[in-house]
């Protein structure tokens, strides 16, 4: 596991669940890297196999206390996409501030081979990102604009 110093951010708390006593934390992998790497908390003595075109919730073993203003993202590992068409089927998976349930990955196998999650397994990366609510108002009427209603190519293909 690799730490880095990242003084004066905001701050993670992650809760292990006993299901994850012998797992690495979640982890920034290199200095500047954007997510931090989730591990599979299948059982050692059960991988899961996701056969083509299945689809499986892996557990992580951790609670995610994301700090308010942000939210947590779920996304997938290019390597496993590239090597084997594993990734999150609902990329990327939203995890609320206010959730206190155990992080897991939705994993879908979209090549054709079987895929076999194996226990401590870097199988997603999570994403901390500030996010905005807005006050929500609604009106009888959309204001004008230059480009109205169009949209799906309206501008023109060069
Ligand atoms: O990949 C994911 C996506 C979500 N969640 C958890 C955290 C999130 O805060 C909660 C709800 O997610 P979401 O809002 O995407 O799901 P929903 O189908 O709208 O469920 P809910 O009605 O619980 O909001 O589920 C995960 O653990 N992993
Ligand atoms: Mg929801």
């Amino acid at each position: 596991m690799t730490m880095h110093a990242l003084e004066n951010h905001p701050a993670l708390t992650l809760v292990r669940l006993p299901h994850a006593q012998d797992l690495d934390l979640p982890a920034y992998e290199t200095a500047g890297a954007a997510g931090m790497d989730l591990r599979a908390a299948v059982p050692p003595s059960e991988p899961v196999t996701i056969t083509p075109g299945g689809r499986v919730l892996v557990p992580t073993g951790f609670i995610f206390e994301i700090p308010a203003g942000y939210e947590g993202q779920v996304r997938p590992r290019s390597g496993l996409a590239f090597k084997h068409g594993i990734t999150c089927l609902n990329t990327p998976g939203t995890i609320d501030s206010d959730y206190r349930g155990e992080v897991k990955v939705l994993l879908i196998n979209l090549g054709v081979e079987d895929f076999v999650v194996e226990r401590g397994m870097r199988i997603a990366q999570m994403v901390i990102a500030p996010v905005t609510q807005v006050a929500i108002r609604e009106a009888g009427g959309a204001s004008a604009t230059a480009r109205g209603a169009g949209g799906f190519g309206s501008t023109g293909s060069k």
